[in-house]
């Protein structure tokens, strides 16, 4: 929808005066009623990511920190950033930091309630501030420590004796010694603790003025609470954690469409989860109109997403079955085979362009889910109508995600990826079945089992890759002059390109 503000002038003939008068007028009309196409040019063809680019506006912003990125969908996001559902990608170290930069993750609906329950107290426990720390003993092993060290991004095993910390051990502090030898003997002892409640930017001067990368966060008895970098700090000043009414972290889950659904939203909307998402491959199904019935029966207090669709009949049917937020998006996962599988599915940028227009129309939201490789795909995503962005398999290659590093015959880091439709996800979903039932359900597979994602090694923390989305985003909008996300997509301006087109925007590390 755009608003375009129409003059008209009335001249009286008899007299000759004239008087003017404006009037707003919303304008509708399929299929790209929602966002400006360069020189009006509306392809005949659908569109993804790489085919669009976007060119910029005489802007009023003058500095991409006055962007304002909060999200406007009820999820209580401040980034417009979501982890996607996916077993080898959120569990309750993403949903923590990913909060704590005012993003959220959702849990998969293959975790048994019980974990998810857990994980949602778990992460309402944890700090807006400062990170969770890995602890060890003085007694514990180097071994031990290499083991936890790749769990989290600040690179350092906190060694604590009653509760007190006593020393740092980081990955330099256990080269050139053996597995066994005891945390005691390489521990760095020469500790900066920072008092907890203290204000980021003076935690960073600190930190800085004792050239300390990082620092133990202690309470009043001098015990530990949290960990605290020079870069957490920075960003601490920067991000706006996305909260729940009392303060506390917020976390999604998903569910299914089969077996006693309204029991599983009961349990997880009881457990306290901020968000609940009805999840399945073909959302635009009589299974996932009933799922939402009986979700929306339950009278949550929660906004309710629903998916996967790409088109606004799909829209339309989830929406009067109860969905607040619209989850688009068929075939551009990383590890989705729908597409070779069944030739079904719809390039993503027109899916969401098509769905957010009919979302808006409804007074509802889409997130874009899946596709999504390089930060301008977020800000394509945004600028197409989506309220948040859904991310999967980028993700799954960061320290925070649930899977155990592996290195490659280079010595390259990585993760293992899958799908959530791929044979492997759906031997652990089916675990209960009769043997039968298995075999049968393992026909479908319509995702890959394994893949390798690579951790960035400028980037192997899921925050370094929001601090490059944000920061992409940032300067998008004020390249559109926006100044919020509600005028990116009402000032974006849309091209069309060439594959040429798209390779002219990469950067060329070697000469030609
Ligand atoms: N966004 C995407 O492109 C896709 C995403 N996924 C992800 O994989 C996960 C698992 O989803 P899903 O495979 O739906 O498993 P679910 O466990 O959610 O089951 C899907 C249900 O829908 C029925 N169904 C009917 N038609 C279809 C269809 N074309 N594809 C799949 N199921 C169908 C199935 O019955 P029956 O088995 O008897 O046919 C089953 O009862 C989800 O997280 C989903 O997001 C999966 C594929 C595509
Ligand atoms: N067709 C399939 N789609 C899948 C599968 N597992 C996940 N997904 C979808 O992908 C997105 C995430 O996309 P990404 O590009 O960021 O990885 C996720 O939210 C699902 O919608 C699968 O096995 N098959
Ligand atoms: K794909």
């Amino acid at each position: 929808m755009r608003i375009a503000t129409v003059v008209v002038t009335i001249r009286d003939r008899r007299t000759g005066r004239s008087a003017a008068a404006s009037l707003d007028m919303r304008i509708f009309a399929y299929p790209f009623d929602n966002v400006r196409f360069l020189n009006n040019q509306v392809p005949p063809y659908d569109l993804t990511y790489s085919d669009v680019f976007m060119v910029p506006n005489r802007s009023a912003v003058g500095s991409r920190l006055d962007v304002d990125l909060t999200t406007r969908d009820g999820s209580g996001t401040t980034i417009p950033i979501v982890v996607a559902n996916m077993t080898a990608v959120a569990g309750r170290r993403m949903a923590e930091t990913v909060a704590r930069r005012g993003g959220i993750a959702v849990i998969p609906q293959d975790i048994p309630l019980d974990v998810v329950a857990d994980v949602v107290q778990w992460v309402k426990s944890r700090h807006l501030v400062h990170d969770t720390p890995i602890t060890l003993g003085p007694t514990d092993t180097v071994g031990d420590a290499l083991n936890l060290l790749p769990k989290r991004a600040h690179n350092a095993v906190i060694v604590v004796e009653a509760g007190r910390p006593i020393g740092v051990v980081t990955e330099a502090d256990c080269q050139g010694v053996d597995r066994f030898t005891q945390l005691a003997q390489v521990m760095s002892t020469e500790l900066l603790t920072l008092p907890d409640g203290i204000d980021p930017q003076e935690a960073f001067d600190r930190l800085h003025e004792g050239r300390h990368r990082l620092a133990p966060v202690v309470d009043g008895d001098g015990r530990l609470v949290g960990i605290l970098t020079r870069t957490g700090a920075l960003r601490a000043t920067l991000y706006q954690p996305a909260v729940d009414a009392a303060g506390k972290l917020r976390v999604a889950a998903a569910i299914g469409i089969n077996g006693d659904v309204a029991h599983k939203a009961k349990y997880l909307l009881d457990a306290g989860v901020d968000l609940l998402v009805v999840d399945t491959a073909h959302g635009h199904q009589e299974k996932m109109i009933s799922a939402l019935r009986a979700v929306r029966a339950l009278d949550p207090q929660v906004p309710i997403v629903a998916g996967n669709v790409v088109t606004r009949e799909g829209v339309r049917d989830l929406v009067e079955a109860g969905a607040d937020i619209v989850k688009v998006g068929v075939g551009p996962g990383a590890m989705c085979t729908t597409r070779m599988m069944t030739g079904v599915g719809r390039p993503q940028f027109s899916a969401v362009l098509e769905c957010a227009a009919e979302a808006r129309r409804l007074g509802k939201h889409v997130w874009a889910d899946g596709g999504i490789r390089h930060p301008r795909d977020v800000a394509l995503a945004l600028a197409a109508g989506a309220a948040n962005v859904m991310i999967g398999s980028w993700f799954a290659g960061t320290y925070e995600s649930p899977g155990d590093v592996h290195r490659d015959a280079d010595g390259r880091q990585y993760k293992e990826s899958f799908g959530m439709a791929s044979a492997r996800a759906v031997q652990l979903r089916t675990a209960k079945d009769t043997p039968f039932e298995r075999a049968r359900k393992a026909l479908f597979e319509e995702g890959i089992s394994t893949a390798r994602m690579y951790l960035d090694p400028e980037r192997p923390s899921v925050e370094d890759l929001i601090d490059s989305i944000v920061a992409g985003l940032r300067s998008a909008c004020t390249y559109a002059g926006a100044r919020n996300l509600e005028e990116f997509h009402e000032r974006a301006v849309i091209g069309v390109q060439s594959l040429a087109g798209f390779t002219e925007g990469m950067p060329l590390p070697t000469s030609w």
